[in-house]
């Protein structure tokens, strides 16, 4: 089932009036620079690798941070050993937006998603023009159809999708894909509740060769520990970095 939040804003992607052309956004992504090549930024070593989250607010936790300078903590997160920088950039309950996105493309050379509920072509090819080098797909956001046309138009465009799962059935949709890169989040988005054991439950599902990436819910580096024994390459994290000292967090999340 979908979650009033999934829905609320899967409906908004749809129904927004696009003030920029679809044209003018496409011919904006296919003139930028090559995206970075996420999966080999993220890939498998020997030590867990952190996606650092810029979050300002969630309908879960309320306002989180105010961040007035995204790429401020966007170089912190790069300084402090951050593999990859995901930015939310849904507004109207994350507090995020595309300019987040751009200011951050523009003070890190680290690979940076766009983290949102992408429902349309259009939000894609917006990514891509500000610069993202990777993108979020919510399985339980999309059909099957529409999320192989989605997974297909952000590889075309050169970008990494990160797909987001939260039970077996949507896990095995995910490796229907081909996907290369998969979440598991252990936040419910219906109820909100979190499930750290999630992961570790669907571990074993992973197709071969599929980087698996642990989404929410660290707070501590014992948070780290338990994803990372139970088969995380890498933990995605927000409220714990804008919350906290972000450059200590990070070096003990990487120290385990
Ligand atoms: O703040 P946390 O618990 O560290 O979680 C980060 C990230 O996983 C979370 O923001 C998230 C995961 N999937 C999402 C989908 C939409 C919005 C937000 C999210």
């Amino acid at each position: 089932m979908l979650s009033e939040l999934t829905a609320n804003a899967v409906a908004d992607a749809l129904a927004r009036r696009e003030t920029r052309p679809f044209a003018e956004v496409e011919a904006a992504a296919l003139a930028k620079p090559a995206a970075i090549d996420a999966l080999e930024s993220l890939r498998p070593a020997d030590h867990v690798k952190v996606i650092a989250e810029i979050k300002r607010s969630s309908p879960s936790r309320g306002s989180l941070a105010a961040i007035s300078d995204p790429a401020a903590l966007a170089r912190r997160y790069e300084l402090g050993g951050a593999s990859a920088i995901s930015v939310l950039t849904e507004g109207r309950k994350f507090g995020g937006s595309l300019a987040d996105l751009e200011a951050v493309r523009a003070a890190v050379a680290l690979p940076v998603l766009r983290k949102d509920f992408i429902a349309t072509p259009y939000q894609v090819l917006e990514a891509r023009a500000a610069g993202a080098d990777l993108v979020l797909l919510i399985v339980a956001a999309l059909d099957d159809e529409v999320l192989r046309e989605l997974y297909d138009l952000v590889v075309a465009l050169g970008m990494t999708p990160l797909i987001e799962t939260h039970s077996a059935d949507e896990l095995d949709r995910a490796a229907a894909l081909g996907a290369r890169l998969i979440g598991v989040n252990a936040r419910d988005l219906s109820s909100f509740e979190l499930d750290r054991d999630l992961f570790g439950r669907l571990a074993s599902r992973f197709p071969d060769g599929a980087i698996r990436v642990a989404e929410s819910a660290v707070l501590t580096a014992a948070d780290v520990a338990h994803y990372r024994s139970a088969g995380a390459d890498v933990v995605l994290v927000g409220e714990a970095l804008v919350t906290g000292d972000p450059i200590a967090n990070l070096s003990a999340f990487l120290a385990v």
